[in-house]
């Protein structure tokens, strides 16, 4: 029996090696000519420093919690070098330059004494199973209400700079988080899929009615032309490429899955590393948070010669600024030149006329990338099991797996190895003795009965 895995993410990396350890034959197809990965992927930055930065996931998170996240054992198996982040280790600028970070400290103790009755909120309602609400109702409910750009840029730091939305559109009730030599000749680089042809009956017309063993092969078509069948096929492919019309299923996926893959959103997450000939900035803390009059617009800045990348960084001038949600399409959509004036403004409203030119910039298109489509996923407010149910479920020979298919860690590297893991195998128990069950909702019922409105009736 043979297992085709698409994509050599996090996800399909580590269903590829359960399968390959139960002794299945499997063979990763990824579009990528010359990186695993997907969405952990470094680049040299500033160019030909040396130095290289993560455009992705960096960050390994919960490690101050009682649950070991699985990317730990694997820095450590690998002597991965990592540092800890000090979020608190920042400096507040307002528009007009300076401002007094006594001020600044007491509004952030302010906000986290909100955030903090907030989740006891949070708990209360998800013991009770109350249907989720917005976060920002939550946050009114706690006595938040935001005036200036101070608060907003506190806000937009603690929330929108960890999930890439806003709080008016993101869930309260999240579920859990964490505290806060792949061998070779089954792996094939270069092999972008257009094409998976995943139900086909023995006499060529759909088999989405027949039983896996009256099935022919799946078959994967490329974009070079090559074709590769096997018994079953694993997606690792992102929500966002799903949502899009990179690759084509045919048959066409039922309506429950296409319907489950659009309704969950996928963020917009954006790093842009800007480097400069010298230091102008005179903070030395980690992150220097901008009060932004726009919300959003360039409120995060990570210092990379402030501890603790400084000795990795020597000799470099290098800032990331973190943009998310419209503002990082729009950043998208424009010219490097353009987004590189726009930062070199805003800092020159923090530290003065004498800021100097960019030597560099870097601009990741997670969002226009068509590998991706985005960055993460999140769950939209009044989400349901039952789609995600519909998400996750395989149909025949298809299966998914990815981030987005992980309930407790979706959006997270963890989650992409724990969904890979336990898609891997599942898949072999299918394999050797018999399909583990998925449930799956060809209709989901409104379970209020209140949303049919004839004319007049809304009242
Ligand atoms: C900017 C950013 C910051 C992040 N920060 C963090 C963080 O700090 N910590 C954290 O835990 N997580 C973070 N994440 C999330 C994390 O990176 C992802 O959740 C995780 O890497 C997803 O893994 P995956 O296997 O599900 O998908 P992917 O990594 O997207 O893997 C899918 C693979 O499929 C390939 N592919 C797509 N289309 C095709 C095709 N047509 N043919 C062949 N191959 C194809 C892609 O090239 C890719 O290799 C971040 C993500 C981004 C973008």
């Amino acid at each position: 029996t043979s297992v085709i895995v698409l994509g050599a993410g996090a996800s399909g990396i580590f269903a590829a090696k359960q399968l390959k350890a139960a002794g299945i034959d499997v063979t990763i197809l990824e579009a990528r000519p010359d990186a695993i990965g997907g969405r952990m992927h470094k680049v040299e930055f500033p160019p030909k420093s040396g130095r290289f930065v993560e455009l992705g996931a960096n960050w390994i998170e919960g490690l101050g919690s009682n649950i070991t996240n699985p990317v730990l054992p694997l820095v450590q198996k690998w002597g991965v070098n990592f540092k800890p982040t000090d979020f608190t280790n920042t400096t507040y600028r307002s528009a007009s330059g300076s401002f007094d970070q006594s001020v600044f400290q007491d509004r952030l103790a302010a906000f986290s004494a909100i955030t903090e009755m907030t989740s006891e909120l949070s708990d209360k309602r998800m013991a009770a199973d109350a249907l989720d609400i917005s976060l920002r109702a939550g946050y009114r409910m706690a006595g938040w209400y935001p005036k200036d750009e101070i608060d907003y840029a506190i806000e937009w730091n603690t929330f929108d700079y960890e999930q890439a939305e806003t709080p008016d559109d993101f869930i309260m009730d999240k579920p859990a988080e964490f505290g806060c030599g792949y061998g070779s000749n089954c792996l094939k680089l270069n092999k972008t899929v257009s094409e998976i042809r995943w139900a086909v009956g023995n006499d060529g017309v759909s088999a989405l009615d027949l039983p896996v063993s009256r099935q022919s092969p799946v078959k994967v078509t490329c974009k070079d032309g090559s074709v590769y069948t096997a018994d079953y096929v694993i997606s690792s492919f992102s929500l966002g490429v799903l949502q899009n019309v990179d690759v084509k299923f045919a048959p066409t996926l039922p309506d429950w899955k296409i319907q489950s893959i659009h309704s969950f959103h996928m963020a917009a997450y954006t790093k842009i590393f800007i480097s400069f000939p010298s230091k102008f900035w005179t903070d030395n803390t980690e992150f220097i948070w901008y009060g932004a009059t726009r919300r959003g617009e360039f409120t995060n800045w990570q210092v990379f010669d402030a501890a603790p990348y400084k000795e990795y960084f020597k000799g470099e001038h290098v800032l990331l600024c973190t943009v998310t949600d419209q503002v990082a399409f729009r950043i998208e959509r424009q010219s490097d030149e353009q987004t590189k004036a726009e930062l070199v403004q805003v800092l020159k409203n923090m530290y003065g006329p004498k800021v100097p030119n960019a030597s560099a910039i870097l601009v990741p298109r997670w969002n226009s990338d068509p590998l991706f489509r985005g960055s993460f996923t999140n769950w939209p407010i009044g989400m349901i099991k039952e789609e995600f149910d519909n998400l996750v479920a395989p149909i025949n020979r298809l299966w998914f797996t990815g981030e987005h298919t992980s309930l407790e860690y979706f959006g997270y590297v963890h989650g992409a190895i724990l969904a890979g893991t336990k898609t891997g195998d599942d898949v072999v128990k299918c394999i050797k003795n018999g399909c583990p069950k998925y449930p799956y909702h060809p209709v989901i019922h409104n379970a209020h009965g209140t949303t049919k409105f004839g004319k007049g009736e809304r009242q």
